[in-house]
């Protein structure tokens, strides 16, 4: 089965977003992959990715793919925070990151952990 990962980003963490799925380009080809919508469209256009685009964040995009989370349909979710803005939609924020914890579904919020849980999953699939 392919591994089912969630691609989220904040307005001024996109372009590291860009960056780390175009250095994982590779892996995150043979997944099935699901975003926000702004970062969905950003992944499509410009690393060339397939992606399940949902509503933008603060239309409920966080709620859709928590609702898939809670659903057992998610096994990653790379979620790139800027914790120096404000966010109108900071419940749902707060809400898809509380539903990691609870369903204890890996949740990397920075460029770091990301690595960490891509070099990861990209090393299992390969084995
Ligand atoms: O706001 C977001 C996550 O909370 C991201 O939404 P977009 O990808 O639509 O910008």
């Amino acid at each position: 089965m392919k591994t089912r990962i969630a691609l989220i980003a904040h307005d001024k963490k996109k372009d590291d977003m860009i960056a780390l799925a175009s250095e994982y380009k590779a892996f995150l080809s043979t997944c099935q992959l699901v975003a926000t919508g702004t970062t969905g469209g950003r992944l499509t256009n410009e690393v060339g990715l397939t992606v399940d685009r949902k509503h933008s964040g603060p239309f409920g995009g966080d709620l859709q793919i928590g609702s898939l989370l809670v659903e057992g349909q998610i096994d990653c979710v790379i979620f790139l925070r800027d914790p120096m803005t404000p966010q109108p939609h900071e419940p749902d924020i707060n809400a898809l990151v509380r539903a990691c914890d609870v369903h204890n579904t890996p949740c990397a919020t920075n460029v770091a952990s990301a690595h960490l849980v891509l070099s990861q999953l990209q090393q299992t699939a390969a084995q």
